[in-house]
């Protein structure tokens, strides 16, 4: 893979709209949503989807006290750390201790997700992902509310494009959400703070894939590209408010034979100011069987392409969805 430093332009990190190559938009309120998605996904493994039906006042709401979370003194915040919460992964992580690509990362962040009291038999049985919320309730009291309202619209938007997707590939259109459980997925919320890069060699989020289904995102502004491993180009994401962008996560990779593919990205935020973005992982249910989908024979027919095949098996080599059987759990404890 090209190095995406020596494909920097003066344009990179702003977003450019007239980029030859920049992640394609989806307009989910026309009838051709479902074709336009799997063109996307098939070429870039994401798309930024606009009228997607989430409230943008819940989004700006969100992305406005997630920046007034990461302003507040570094004491307040370290009293939420995300290592007081064991298993559940909720709570703040300070700058320079998450790493995708094993360099310094700039990001911080705080992971919360839906609310699952202690009675909840997945919190009782110290299920991944299951836990209590750690919320700065005292100083921003409007961060639990937003972000809870958040993850449920999002959440929701998540099960539909699971639909436009089942449609898109020519199956029933429940076949996703049902292989899935999808009345029942695994979802965490990132706020994720990004201060300016000064350097190009500092990534907010270095190069990496994401593990799952869908990857989920609003931000305010731009710095966030896709690779497209076919043409060897990184495509910048437009920024244009309250629209959405998703990407394809390994899991969706593998279970569509290779067909979408997983894109590596990176987040290089360029501007003088410090971006925010809230990207909500949206996984099968903890107890799906996971299997390759049953596709229609003429993708089969495609997917089984050696080139295309090859290519495919390489981005799984290594990863926890190179061997596809057994329940969800079982992919997270192995090797991602
Ligand atoms: O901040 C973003 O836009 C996305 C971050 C990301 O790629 C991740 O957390 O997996
Ligand atoms: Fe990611």
């Amino acid at each position: 893979m090209l190095d995406f430093l020596s494909t920097i332009g003066p344009e990179l990190g702003a977003g450019d709209l007239s980029s030859p190559y920049r992640i394609p938009i989806v307009d989910l309120s026309l009838p051709d949503a479902p074709s336009r998605l799997v063109t996307a996904c098939r070429t870039w493994g994401s798309f930024v989807a606009i009228n997607g039906g989430v409230p943008t006042s819940y989004q700006s709401d969100l992305l406005s006290l997630a920046r007034a979370f990461f302003s507040l003194d570094n004491a307040t915040k370290r009293t939420l750390d995300v290592g007081q919460s064991g298993v559940a992964w909720r709570g703040y992580v300070p700058p320079g201790v998450e790493s995708m690509d094993g360099k310094m990362e700039l990001k911080e962040g705080l992971y919360v997700g839906p609310e699952h009291g202690p009675e909840h038999p997945r919190v009782k049985a110290s299920t991944p992902f299951y836990g209590p919320n750690q919320f700065p309730d005292t100083t921003l009291p409007g961060l639990r509310p937003a972000a809870l309202n958040y993850i449920e619209a999002v959440t929701d938007l998540g099960g539909r494009f699971m639909d436009l997707l089942s449609i898109g590939l020519g199956l029933p259109t429940q076949t996703l959400r049902e292989a899935f459980k999808h009345d029942d997925p695994v979802t965490l919320l990132g706020l994720f703070s990004y201060p300016p890069a000064r350097k190009v060699t500092k990534t907010g989020t270095g190069e990496h894939t994401d593990y799952g289904l869908w990857t989920i995102i609003s931000a305010d502004a731009s710095g966030m590209a896709y690779w497209n491993e076919e043409v060897g180009v990184w495509g910048e994401v437009p920024h244009i408010p309250g629209s959405i962008i998703c990407n394809v996560g390994d899991l969706l990779d593998r279970a569509t034979h290779g067909l979408l593919p997983s894109p590596p990205h990176r987040v290089l935020n360029l501007s003088p100011h410090t971006r925010i973005a809230i990207p909500l992982f949206f996984d099968p249910s903890w107890s799906t069987e996971v299997t390759p989908l049953p596709l229609p024979p003429s993708l089969l027919g495609e997917a089984a392409d050696p080139k295309r095949r090859a290519a495919a098996e390489k981005r799984w080599a290594g990863t926890s969805v190179g061997e596809m059987k057994g329940k969800y759990a079982a992919f997270l404890t192995r090797n991602g």
